[in-house]
């Protein structure tokens, strides 16, 4: 999606959190996220596209493993790389596109069962902050979004964005973003 179009679908998106929670109500609740299904399909396009740990944690098998018709064997390394998963078009349709509409009618989750979409890892060592990381980010994007205006640094226009990664253990921009709250 062309970055102006995700501007487009900030607005949008306040729009729905605008809707949904009462106008009078300061603070969004955690009962209110479950009314708001386009806010959990974006923060799942980006977990998608933008896994912030690429490659997981390193595994190692235990013993020789056969999976797929490959032999895993003992103490071998595994990395297991989600952003690939991610950008996959045998899995994925348009896989380079911004579209958070394609989690809208699936029954696609990120709670390690879905091994599509598994920014959180799976099995005995999926990770254990999720439901942590889950509410807070419903809640602080959600926040952010309706509480402010925002804005690029310097009057840059975002199809102008940088948004090349680096790579590491967790994935950065490689230009971090800057954006200016305006308070509403
Ligand atoms: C967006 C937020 C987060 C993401 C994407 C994330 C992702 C991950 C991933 C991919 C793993 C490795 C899973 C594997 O080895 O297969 C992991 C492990 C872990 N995470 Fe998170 N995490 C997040 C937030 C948190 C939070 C908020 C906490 C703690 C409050 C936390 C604590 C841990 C711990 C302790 C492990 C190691 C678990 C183990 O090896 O048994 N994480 N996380």
């Amino acid at each position: 999606m062309p970055l102006n179009l995700i501007f487009d679908l900030y607005r949008n998106l306040l729009y729905i959190i605008e809707e949904v929670i009462r106008k009078d109500d300061m603070i969004i609740k955690e009962s209110d996220l479950g009314k708001l299904p386009y806010l959990g399909a974006v923060i799942k396009e980006t977990f998608r596209l933008h896994p912030p740990a690429p490659l997981l944690l390193p595994h190692k098998a235990l013993c020789d493993v056969g999976i797929g018709g490959f032999v895993v064997p003992k103490d071998a390394q595994i990395l297991c790389n989600v952003w690939a998963i991610g950008r996959d078009p045998t899995v994925w349709f348009n896989p380079h596109e911004f579209m958070p509409e394609r989690f809208l009618d699936v029954d696609i989750d990120y709670n390690g069962l879905d091994f599509e979409l598994i920014p959180f890892g799976s099995g005995r060592r999926i990770c254990p902050g999720l439901p942590l990381a889950h509410r807070m980010l419903h809640l602080m994007l959600a926040s952010l979004i309706r509480k402010f205006d925002w804005e690029l640094e310097g009057k840059m226009r975002p199809e102008d964005m940088d948004m090349t990664e680096r790579f590491g253990l967790t994935l950065h921009k490689n230009v971090p973003l800057v954006a200016i709250p305006i308070k509403i």
